[in-house]
């Protein structure tokens, strides 16, 4: 479980563990990977704590060994870390950008490939990595859309390339969700989320982190043993990237910064 230590991730480490899976948590932060391992051992589960950048290569290897050799296998994988900036497209850096990418989606890329060539390949397995509601885009957020979107076309090849070793690979898309991660953002942001995201949403709420657990323990299990090369997405039917031309009380607005030629046939004489 990378991201173990903070909400989605320790969420569905604790449903996991008291699943009776032995659970391995992995993130950068050391105390709060210590913190949920120790609320797992509480609880009477089974948890270790794995010190790990995604983005460090090395240490991935290590870490896939060591899991390995403490629990004798892996038999699923969650790449949930992740995270990115707020930013207008064309204040992104090349750095930036890259970065979020790193994080997003090469450093999931490089966890999936050693779980597979360090056990999953001879045993089989299931994966699953956690993207973002990226449909239609994701304005704001073009760097993690652009990275997210490159997951979902990796679990698929991964699916189709890895099925004739017992793997399934799937991709699941979490809407906005009441977690920790969203505490991160500065109150202006969220509460344009709570006031003008939400209300355009059919469901109208906030997700819980166990409302993603309970999809994420779903796609590991062996329900969902048909299914793979696929995204579940959790969302409350959330527009997004369709937020901009959903906005109005039509359509039109989203055309009007267009030269009269331009515009639709569609539109003529509708202003
Ligand atoms: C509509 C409302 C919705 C409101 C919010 C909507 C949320 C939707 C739901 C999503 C929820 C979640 O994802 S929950 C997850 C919440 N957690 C996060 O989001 C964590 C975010 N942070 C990170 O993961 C990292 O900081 C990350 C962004 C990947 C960069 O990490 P690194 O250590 O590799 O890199 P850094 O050295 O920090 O930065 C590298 C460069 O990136 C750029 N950069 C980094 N942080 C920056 C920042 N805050 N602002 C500008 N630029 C930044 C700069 O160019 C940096 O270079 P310099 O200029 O040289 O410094
Ligand atoms: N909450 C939401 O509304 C949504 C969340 N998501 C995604 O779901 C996932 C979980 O989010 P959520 O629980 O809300 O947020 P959190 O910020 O609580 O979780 C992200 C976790 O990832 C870990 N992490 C980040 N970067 C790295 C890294 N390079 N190496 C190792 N660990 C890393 C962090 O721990 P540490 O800093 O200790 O390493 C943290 O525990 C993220 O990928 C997020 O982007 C997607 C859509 C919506």
């Amino acid at each position: 479980m990378t991201g173990g230590g903070s909400g989605i991730g320790r969420c569905t480490a604790h449903e996991l563990a008291d699943l009776g899976a032995n659970v391995a948590i992995i993130g950068r932060k050391q105390e709060r990977l210590d913190n949920v391992t120790a609320e797992i051992r509480d609880d009477g589960g089974t948890a270790a704590s794995f010190n790990c950048d995604i983005r460090d290569e090395e240490r991935v290897k290590e870490v896939v060994a060591e899991v390995v050799e403490r629990f004798g296998g892996i038999h699923g994988l969650v790449n949930n870390a992740g995270g990115q900036y707020k930013s207008p497209l064309e204040e992104i850096s090349t750095k930036g950008f890259e970065a979020v990418v790193r994080n997003n989606l090469t450093g999931g890329f490089i966890f999936m490939r050693e779980v597979f060539n360090g056990y999953m390949k001879e045993h089989g397995g299931s994966i699953v990595n956690i993207i973002a509601d990226i449909w239609h885009g994701w304005p704001g957020f073009a760097h993690s859309g652009a990275a997210r979107g490159g997951m979902l076309t990796l679990s698929e090849s991964a699916a189709g390339e890895w099925a004739e070793y017992g793997i399934r690979v799937n991709a699941l898309a979490p809407g906005s969700i009441a977690s920790s991660g969203l505490d991160t953002y500065p109150e202006h942001q969220r509460s344009y989320i709570r006031n003008s995201v939400i209300p355009r949403q059919p469901l109208r709420r906030f997700g819980t982190e166990s409302e993603i657990s309970a999809g994420i323990v779903f796609l590991l299990s062996p329900a969902a043993a048909f299914v793979t090369g696929t995204c579940l997405r959790i969302d409350g039917a959330a527009p997004n990237g369709r937020r901009w031309v959903l906005n109005g009380s039509n359509n039109n607005e989203a055309y009007n910064g267009f030269h009269r030629a331009q515009r639709p046939k569609i539109l003529e004489g509708t202003d």
